[in-house]
């Protein structure tokens, strides 16, 4: 096992079969409600959680979502709301187009995606995004700034549910995109076993992401 890896938790990497047959029993199972079941627990902010109004910051530089590191990527800023809400703003861009002078559906639903998963940073969870459902209200014209606003809406087992939705013309303009999803709490070993080496070596080697992804095992 190479040195980076076992630096971590001295755990092997999968596997290729043990990652396809996980995915392919996945697969074979129901599809998850958006809805909270009854008597999911209601989201949680962590104590330590950025305060309302407070940028939450990259989880990744290089990610296309929010990394800086990105130049045809969203660039997102979420920002702390009260409770577990996030808020953030996404300009389209020409590079972002599906049909022409558009946004792209996939690239609304990516600014969707990085909004709701930055919630899990106020919980101080690390979690995947495990299904998605994008509804397409009105055409998106490059040029726009999409408001995007996401909330938690309960929490079961591993299981994170969430909403959020992106307006235009304002923070309280018409409704263009809305989206539910269903988080998956996973460990930090998710990316650590599943990631490229090359990428992964580079993100163990810089500190603040070390820092970044440490933080999150410790949920009290
Ligand atoms: C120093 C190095 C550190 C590097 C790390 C860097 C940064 C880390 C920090 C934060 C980054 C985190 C995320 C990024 C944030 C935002 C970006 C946007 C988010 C994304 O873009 S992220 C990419 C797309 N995403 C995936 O790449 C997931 C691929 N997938 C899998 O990796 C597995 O599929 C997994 C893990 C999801 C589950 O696998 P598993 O084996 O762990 O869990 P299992 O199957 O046992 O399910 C347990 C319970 O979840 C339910 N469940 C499972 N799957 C479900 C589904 N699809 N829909 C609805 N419910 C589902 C079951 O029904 C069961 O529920 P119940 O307990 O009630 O039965």
């Amino acid at each position: 096992m190479a040195a980076w890896c076992q630096a971590w938790h001295g755990r092997d990497r999968p596997s290729d079969s043990a990652v396809r047959s996980a995915h392919v029993s996945a697969a074979e199972r129901p599809r998850t409600s958006m809805t909270p079941p009854p008597g999911a627990a209601i989201p949680a902010r962590h104590p330590d959680a950025p305060a309302p109004g407070e940028t939450l910051g990259a989880h990744y530089e290089q990610c296309f979502g929010c990394g800086a590191g990105q130049p045809y990527g969203l660039q997102l800023e979420a920002r702390a709301g009260e409770g577990v809400t996030v808020s953030a703003e996404f300009t389209v861009k020409e590079a972002h187009q599906g049909a022409p002078g558009l946004a792209h559906g996939g690239v609304l639903t990516t600014a969707l995606d990085e909004t709701l998963g930055s919630l899990n940073w106020l919980m101080h969870v690390i979690a995947v995004t495990g299904r998605l459902e994008t509804d397409f209200v009105r055409p998106v014209p490059v040029g726009t700034t999409l408001h995007l606003d996401a909330r938690a809406t309960g929490r079961e087992g591993r299981k994170i549910y969430c909403s959020g939705t992106g307006r235009i013309g304002g923070p309280d303009g018409e409704v263009a995109v809305r989206a539910d999803a269903v988080f998956i709490e996973v460990k930090v070993e998710h990316f650590i076993n599943n990631g490229r080496e090359e990428e992964i070596k580079a993100a163990m080697a810089d500190p603040d992401q070390v820092r970044r992804a440490r933080a999150f095992e410790v949920n009290p």
